[in-house]
């Protein structure tokens, strides 16, 4: 990440030399995804025009009236406390280091989301679609697709959990629509690219931390995150803050019924740098833990990622070469987690 001085504050270049600090937002814009759902063009398009506000001066904003079920989340919560609370050991035999597929439990400080942290202090349980081996796509090696590892306990895990993550990509088709009106595109343009979506969920736990001791080992060090935008369930007091261009980290507190969605490095790469993907993290201070439920969506595997017709023209060339989103993802999952350097059947 560099930092430059300018003459109104300091332009913050990303991981992958994407401008992701756009203004010195002070709050981050709440949008009411309820203009998606009504039959009348003129209110769809409305939301289209705030969503590109919000994502080119900020990167991030809340959705209401998203349409994911609160019973849906607060089971899912509920299962995930007791999977946490399992011993160790039973947690780690669903170690994600035994799928080719990053999928499974990942210990807390065994992923380093910024390179210069010293791990994060969060455990996690990650999933995607359930794909099975036999798959053509996963014979070939693709491998964000898969099948997921699931643990024998609690039960009723498995269940909730894939009840939340088929709510949350539901969701996510409603926000690409919304992405599209954005960019000033047809509203179908994504959905024919997100038909075997690489949507991937996780759960987190972050332990409280009463004091940050060193920057180094927070809850999740700073980062933007690698799709094309990420929804966000927060449970928990006010722990995520985003970074803005004056250089001050801004409270993404949990407001209720909410979702928090932001954009992605593939997104911002997509729309040319049109779309700021922002540097966020997490420090729990609150003294209890905390829990959360990111899912990051991106295309299908094959789709190819440059920039999207309404956002380049002669003054605006394309400032990225070509690249197919799953071979992207990958190429991001390999710089944070260690496990995939060693794995035999990384492609
Ligand atoms: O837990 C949160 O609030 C944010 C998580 C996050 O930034 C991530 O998983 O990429
Ligand atoms: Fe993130």
């Amino acid at each position: 990440m560099a930092v430059v001085q300018t003459g109104n504050g300091v332009r913050i270049t990303g991981d992958d030399g994407l401008d992701v600090q756009r203004t010195a937002f002070t709050e981050i814009p709440v949008i009411d995804l309820a203009g998606m759902m009504s039959p009348d063009e003129a209110e769809r398009r409305n939301v289209g025009v705030e969503v590109r506000k919000a994502c080119t001066e900020v990167g991030f904003f809340y959705v209401r009236n998203h349409g994911v079920s609160p019973d849906v989340l607060a089971r899912c919560y509920e299962e995930s406390r007791a999977f946490f609370a399992l011993p160790e050991t039973e947690k780690c035999l669903i170690h994600i280091k035994n799928s080719p597929n990053h999928r499974g439990y990942g210990p807390l400080l065994e992923e380093n989301t910024n390179p210069d942290s010293q791990g994060d202090l969060h455990e996690a349980f990650d999933l995607a679609g359930d794909i099975p081996a036999s798959d053509p796509d996963v014979m070939a090696g693709k491998a964000l697709y898969g099948p997921n590892l699931w643990p024998q306990q609690p039960p009723g895990f498995k269940p909730a959990v894939l009840d939340c993550y088929r709510s949350l990509v539901a969701l996510g088709h409603t926000l690409f629509r919304a992405f599209a009106l954005a960019l000033e595109l047809e509203e179908d343009y994504f959905l024919p690219l997100i038909r075997k979506p690489c949507a991937h969920m996780r759960i987190l736990r972050y332990p409280p931390q009463e004091v940050v001791v060193s920057e180094k080992q927070i809850g999740i060090g700073a980062h933007s995150d690698y799709e094309c935008f990420t929804i966000l369930n927060q449970n928990g007091d006010s722990a995520l803050q985003v970074l803005n261009a004056a250089g001050v980290w801004v409270e993404a507190p949990p407001i209720p019924d909410t979702f928090v969605i932001n954009v992605g490095d593939m997104m911002a790469r997509w729309t040319n740098d049109l779309f700021c993907s922002t540097l966020h993290r997490v420090i729990n201070r609150s003294g209890k833990e905390r829990y959360s439920i990111p899912l990051f969506f991106g295309p299908d595997y094959d789709t190819v990622i440059s920039p999207l017709p309404s956002c380049q023209d002669a003054d605006h060339p394309p400032l990225y070469p070509p690249i197919k989103a799953g071979d992207y993802i990958l190429s991001r999952f390999d710089e944070t987690y260690d496990y995939r350097q060693s794995q035999p059947e990384k492609v």
